[in-house]
């Protein structure tokens, strides 16, 4: 039993022992101070490469690598890590920056190879300022220029996510065409404030999302890189708020042109012509342009304008968006592929976006009203989203006030407008396959609905109520045609 005990002793004193070394090396820090070590050993037998990236270039111009560098520094991990680092606000509200000392080292790990960067400042009258890049030697062929590439498509990516977006307004006047003003835009309106399907809006952020990717496939076929899209719908149904959500969402300059304000078409190409690449453009109401003719602007200023005609350089990264009441006044030529690639109808309210808009307003997920107010979607009243959200922030303080005064505003809904609206589709031609190979697709992204008569609404919306689970499926309609006609 003796002969036993010793070892067994020595066991455990051992491992209390390494237990210790554990806690001793993780909780004072002493295993940094260890790393720190090892690395220096290491470094002793590698031999290493300087890069240096000046701020100014010979001619004493900005040197636009050290911009990016410097961005691209400040967003890495080991910054983070770094013993110390400088913290600043950012231009954001709440954004804080980090930046590197004057010298400070910090490394950073590349397809498996650890690079370090060394912030040098010298304290002479120039106040020089570079960045070197320390790499080995054994890695430099493999790694250099996929790394200096990756600091280039990173530090674009935050660059163009941190931009300040802005929305500039045309403003022509006698001798002077193609003339915008810009104002910050701050428009709050994101795709998780927009109350919609949730699979036709993933499939619109998946769309914009393969668009911007799709650069050399546009080029190798000869076109301007530019996506249309038709947000046609009633008043009050978020057309608006949605092009806001797709310039906060890709970080775009909105260009909203007031087609009243230009004065012929060659103001109409000016105004294409100074206008930067990563923008929306937006013609709102483009129905109103073919039953108002007091426009200065003709149908094939408006039709060049939407080809990007001039050439591909002032239509290239850039996001047109049109929006339309009804498009039973447009003219065909407008609505024809490739002017406009996709089509999003925006419907009055249903039950799915009223909850949408309960959960956003008034932080309801459910409550005992909600039946009620499914009844009355079901019988084919409805209100715009506009309509319900002004009601929901009238009374947000109760919930129950507010949903009170929605079943109210859809008992009196008189012309049942809810009725034209009651199929719910998202019409998506299997035969349109996408031929992009960055899988973008062309059609009509939409809810659709037929007419029925004041009689039968009611007797309409039990029926539906049995049927509902059918007409939730793709379903074809008038719209389905127009999609076929824009496949691609
Ligand atoms: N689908 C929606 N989801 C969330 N809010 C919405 C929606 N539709 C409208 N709203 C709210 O209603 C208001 C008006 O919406 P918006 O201006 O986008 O409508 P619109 O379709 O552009 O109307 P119009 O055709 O009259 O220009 C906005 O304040 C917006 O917040
Ligand atoms: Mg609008």
């Amino acid at each position: 039993m003796k002969i036993l005990l010793v070892p067994i002793l020595l066991l455990f004193v051992i491992l209390s022992l390494l237990f210790l070394l554990r806690v001793l090396l993780f909780k004072t820090g002493l295993i940094y101070i260890t790393k720190k070590w090892w690395r220096s050993i290491e470094d002793c037998f590698h031999v290493y490469q300087f890069f240096k990236v000046p701020e100014f270039n010979e001619n004493m111009q900005k040197n636009h690598l050290y911009r990016k560098v410097s961005i691209y520094l400040s967003s890495i991990a080991s910054i983070e890590d770094s013993d110390f680092t400088n913290l600043f606000t950012g231009k954001k509200p709440h954004d804080i920056v980090l930046h590197l000392d004057p010298n400070q080292v910090i490394d950073d790990y590349f397809l498996g190879a650890r690079v370090s960067w060394i912030n040098q400042e010298k304290n002479d009258t120039n106040r020089c300022r570079t960045f070197v890049l320390k790499i080995r030697r054994t890695d430099k062929r493999k790694i250099l220029r996929p790394y200096l590439q990756h600091i280039h498509i990173t530090s674009d990516e935050l660059e163009q996510k941190k931009k300040d977006v802005k929305l500039y307004i045309n403003n022509d006047s006698p001798g002077q065409s193609g003339h915008w003003r810009s104002v910050p835009f701050k428009h709050p309106s994101t795709f998780d404030t927009i109350a919609m399907e949730s699979d036709l809006k993933n499939k619109l952020k998946s769309d914009l999302e393969s668009f911007l990717k799709a650069k050399h496939y546009y080029h190798r076929l000869g076109r301007a890189w530019k996506r249309s899209y038709l947000l046609y719908g009633p008043s009050g149904t978020g057309k608006s708020s949605f092009v806001a959500a797709i310039a906060n969402f890709l970080g775009y300059d909105v260009y909203d042109i007031d087609l009243s304000r230009v004065l012929d078409d060659s103001g109409m190409k000016m105004l294409l012509l100074q206008t930067t690449c990563k923008s929306v453009i937006l013609i709102e109401d483009l129905d109103r342009f073919f039953m108002d003719k007091s426009t200065r602007v003709s149908l094939s200023g408006i039709l060049n304008f939407m080809d990007g005609a001039l050439n591909s350089c002032c239509a290239d990264e850039r996001i047109m968006v049109y929006t339309m009441n009804c498009k039973d006044h447009a003219d065909p030529a407008i609505l024809r592929p490739g002017r406009v690639d996709v089509h999003i109808h925006f419907p009055l309210c249903d039950f799915s976006a009223f909850k949408t808009l309960a959960h956003n307003y008034l932080g309801v997920k459910d409550h005992k009203l909600f039946p009620q107010v499914e009844e009355f979607f079901q019988t084919g009243a409805s209100l715009s989203a506009a309509e319900i959200g002004e009601l929901m922030i009238a009374n947000r303080n109760s919930p129950s006030r507010a949903l009170k005064s929605v079943v109210a505003a859809l008992q009196t809904d008189g012309d049942r407008r809810g009725s034209l609206n009651i199929r719910r589709q998202w019409t998506d031609n299997s035969s349109r396959k996408s031929t992009d190979d960055s899988g973008e697709q062309s059609g009509v992204f939409s809810k659709e609905g037929v007419n029925a008569t004041k009689d039968i609404r009611k007797l309409y919306g039990l029926l539906r109520l049995k049927s509902r689970k059918k007409s939730e499926s793709f379903d074809r309609t008038p719209d389905s045609k127009a999609g076929q006609s824009c496949g691609l």
